[in-house]
Order: structure tokens, then C-alpha cells, then sequence
């Protein structure tokens, strides 16, 4: 799905060759500060390279309209944007960015969709009301909605405690798997990472591989 090849982000990312299989979940790990998110950003073209080549879909990603790109290639940050409106507006905010069409949604299709990350809200509340928590878990029903075939997360689950977690990765998880969906994921639990990849990625070891394949 993703294929990098010599890609170097001065000074943070030195990556000779890494691919990102389609229909997989990866989870990228690694130190503070060793350039996870810098990675993600790589897949979506909100972070630049120096040189070397990104292929997405055998593609090469420069040549792809960003705009475009990011209907497809979703991310979900680790502070999700919460847009001043309902539960509901922000919802169907997501759809609206893919240009996807609303009008089959019903408010019991949301509804449904705020009960599968236990968030019981009225669709009305402000959203702006909601806790850390429940922003990332309403955040996730707005990623659900939008139904695209690649997920970016970057530590999704930084303002949930143990039990939500595996609740709401659960879910999600549960959503990838039947629906074929490729996700890339930023997380610092080995336990999530473990839990729930195919492929982890240590980046912090494949930063200093290249470095010594690059520099003898
Ligand atoms: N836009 C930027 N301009 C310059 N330096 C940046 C930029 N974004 C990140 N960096 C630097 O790049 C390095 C890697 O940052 P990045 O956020 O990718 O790390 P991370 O592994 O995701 O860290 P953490 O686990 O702490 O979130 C850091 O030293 C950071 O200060």
C-alpha cells in the first residue's frame, strides 16, 4: 500500500526501505522524540521529505493531490479536532471533508455508532462540552463514518485509561478487520501494539540500521 524508499527527513528520519502491507495494521513504536508522528505524516503529505520516494498504491505520492490523498488516507491525531457544533455536526463533519453523501445517514445510524464507543450523548450536546476521552472516542465515530480504506492513528487512545482503551480499540479493531481496512498506527503501548498489529515497527532500531547500512 505505502513503499518508502531513501527517504531522509533531515535530521530526524533516515529510512532505506520500508513497506506498509495493504489490509494490515502496523503499529510504529519507538522512542519520544525519534520521529513516529514525523512518519505518519509522511503517508498523508502533511510532512515534507528531503529526498527519496514515497509510492502509495504504486504511485508516487508527490504527484497525488493532498486533498485527495487525505479523503483516503485518514488520520486520527492524537488530539482530534472537535469543531464548535453538536455531537452531530461533528459527526457528519468528516463526510462532509470526503464530499460523501449524508443523506443516508439517519440520526439512529449515529446514535448506534456513539453507543459502539459508549458515548452516551444526546446528538444536540456541544460537542465542545465533551472530556478528552470522549472527544477521541467521538473522533473515532467520525473516522467509522467516513469509511475510507486507510486509517493513520496517532496515539488514538492518549486520553483513555486501560479499560476504555481496549474497549474503544476493540470496536475499531473489530470495524478494520471485517471491512479489509489498512491502518498505520503511532503508539507508546507495547501492550496496544502487540494486542492488535500484524507488523510493529520499531522505528528507533530502523532509524539506526540505516544509519549504520548508510554510514558503514
Ligand atoms: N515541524 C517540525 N519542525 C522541526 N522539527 C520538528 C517538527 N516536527 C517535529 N520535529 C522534531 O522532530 C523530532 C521527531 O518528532 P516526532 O513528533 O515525529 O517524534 P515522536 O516519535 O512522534 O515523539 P513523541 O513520542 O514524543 O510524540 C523531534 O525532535 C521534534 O522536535
Amino acid at each position: 500500500m505505502f513503499y518508502l524508499k531513501n527517504i531522509e527527513v533531515n535530521p530526524i528520519l533516515h529510512i532505506e526501505n520500508l513497506t506498509f502491507e495493504k489490509q494490515k495494521i502496523t503499529s510504529i513504536i519507538g522512542k519520544s522524540g525519534s520521529g513516529k508522528s514525523t512518519l505518519l505524516k509522511l503517508l498523508n503529505q502533511l510532512n515534507n521529505y528531503d529526498s527519496g520516494i514515497i509510492e502509495y498504491e504504486g504511485k508516487d505520492i508527490s504527484t497525488i493531490n493532498p486533498i485527495q490523498l487525505r479523503r483516503e488516507v485518514v488520520m486520527l491525531s492524537q488530539t482530534p479536532s472537535i469543531y464548535e457544533g453538536s455531537v452531530k455536526e461533528n459527526l457528519l463533519i468528516g463526510l462532509k471533508f470526503s464530499e460523501k453523501n449524508t443523506e443516508s445517514i439517519n440520526d439512529q445510524k449515529l446514535l448506534a455508532l456513539l453507543e459502539l464507543f459508549d458515548l452516551h450523548k444526546n446528538l444536540e450536546e456541544n460537542a465542545e462540552e465533551l472530556s478528552g476521552g470522549e472527544k477521541q472516542r467521538l473522533a473515532f465515530a467520525r473516522i467509522i463514518l467516513m469509511d475510507p480504506p486507510v486509517y493513520l492513528l496517532d496515539e488514538p487512545t492518549s486520553a483513555l485509561d486501560d479499560e476504555t482503551t481496549d474497549e474503544v480499540m476493540g470496536q475499531f479493531f473489530q470495524f478494520v478487520k471485517r471491512n479489509q481496512k489498512t491502518v498505520i498506527m503511532v503508539t507508546h503501548s507495547i501492550k496496544v501494539a502487540e494486542k492488535y498489529s500484524d507488523q510493529i515497527i520499531d522505528i528507533t532500531k530502523l532509524n539506526e540500521k540505516e544509519m549504520s547500512v548508510t554510514h558503514g
